[in-house]
């Protein structure tokens, strides 16, 4: 299989920062080497000694000589997360993507914090979020579960459908086609290997490495990126599924904007908007204007991105801490 640059998502950003080599997708990667796409076709990869495995995600440009890859593009965006374990170095997911689709279902597995919290690492991540609420056969009002998502966000769009049976392709379509590049996030068991299997005809991952150079270990590492049936790349990558939010006070800001706003306005700078005098937050809440449940939310994630970043400084600070793999 071969494919157009702009097929492969290739744009006027990319093409702006020059470089020596030519431009390859990143398809897969492993511990020594990568797998890029181009129109020449599916081409394995090793990072110029001035790069590791580590500083690539699978979805970047990088460009290339012969086998060599030389540089990493600047990125649209990137979904990173903390490292397994103690080490609060952050491992690298997937790189610029267009869309996540944060998926939940139209039953009690429809949480308004966790929702919140992908939403928060969509936005952190620079990508544009999609709730997509699946099972909506299962459930006598879908509506209901459509208002709440709705209310996530001063700007959110909502698809409900029934990812079995309905037309998933034709619903996502607006954020899939040629040269577009999505995700799907969500817990386990509301539709998202069902929504894969529709939007890509459960195609294959793209050609790829038998890993087995470092030390004889031959590592089984899952599909990549896969082809849509209508166009577009759906990056699908185990990574995606363990993400927690690390320094994430950007993206927090981009979700609770109207909290954000009103915060603003608190008559301390270091409000928590509990009981302090002056809290323009609490006073919206008295005036029926925000949820209390908003707001505890809001703080609970504040108060854990903020000890993440603090966790993240003590880490950096203690040498040979913090291996990204
Ligand atoms: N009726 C109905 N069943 C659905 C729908 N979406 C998913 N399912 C079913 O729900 C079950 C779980 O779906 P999966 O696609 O495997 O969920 P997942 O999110 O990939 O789960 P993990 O792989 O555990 O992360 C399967 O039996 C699906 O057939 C839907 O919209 N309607
Ligand atoms: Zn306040």
């Amino acid at each position: 299989m071969t494919f157009d640059l702009n097929a492969l998502g290739w744009g006027e950003d990319f093409a702006a920062q020059g470089g020596a080599g030519r431009p390859l997708r990143v398809t897969s990667v492993h511990r020594a080497r990568l797998m890029g796409l181009g129109p020449e076709g599916a081409v394995e990869l090793i990072p110029h000694s001035s790069l590791s495995t580590g500083d690539i995600a699978v979805g970047d440009w990088v460009m290339a000589e012969g086998m060599v890859a030389l540089q990493v593009l600047d990125r649209r965006s990137l979904v990173q997360r903390k490292a397994a374990g103690t080490g609060l170095a952050r491992q690298l997911i997937a790189a610029n993507l267009d869309v996540l689709f944060v998926v939940s279902s139209c039953n009690a597995d429809f949480n308004p914090g966790r929702m919140e919290r992908f939403l928060v690492l969509a936005a952190q991540a620079g990508v544009t979020p999609v709730v997509v609420l699946t099972k909506a056969d299962q459930c006598d009002d879908p509506e209901v579960f459509r208002r709440q998502a709705l209310a996530l966000a001063r700007q959110i769009a909502v698809v409900v459908l029934d990812a079995k049976r309905g037309d998933v392709g034709s619903a996502l379509a607006p954020w899939c086609g040629p040269g577009r590049t999505v995700a799907l996030l969500g817990s386990s068991g509301v539709g998202k290997t069902t929504i894969a299997n529709a939007l890509t005809g459960g195609q294959a991952a793209v050609q790829d490495i038998r890993d087995d150079d470092a030390k004889g270990r031959h590592t089984t590492t899952g599909r990549y990126l896969v082809a849509m049936r209508g166009g577009g790349w759906l990056i699908d990558t185990p990574g995606m599924r363990e993400i927690q939010l690390t320094d994430a006070a950007e993206g927090i800001d981009i979700l609770f904007e109207d909290l954000a706003e009103l915060a603003t306005e608190c008559k301390f700078t270091n409000c928590r908007h509990a009981s302090e005098p002056g809290c323009a937050v609490q006073a919206a809440v008295r005036a029926g204007e925000i949820l209390p449940e908003r707001v505890s939310r809001w703080q609970k994630l504040v108060a854990e991105a903020e000890e993440n970043a603090v966790k993240l400084s003590r880490s950096r600070k203690a040498p040979g801490k913090g291996r990204r793999r």
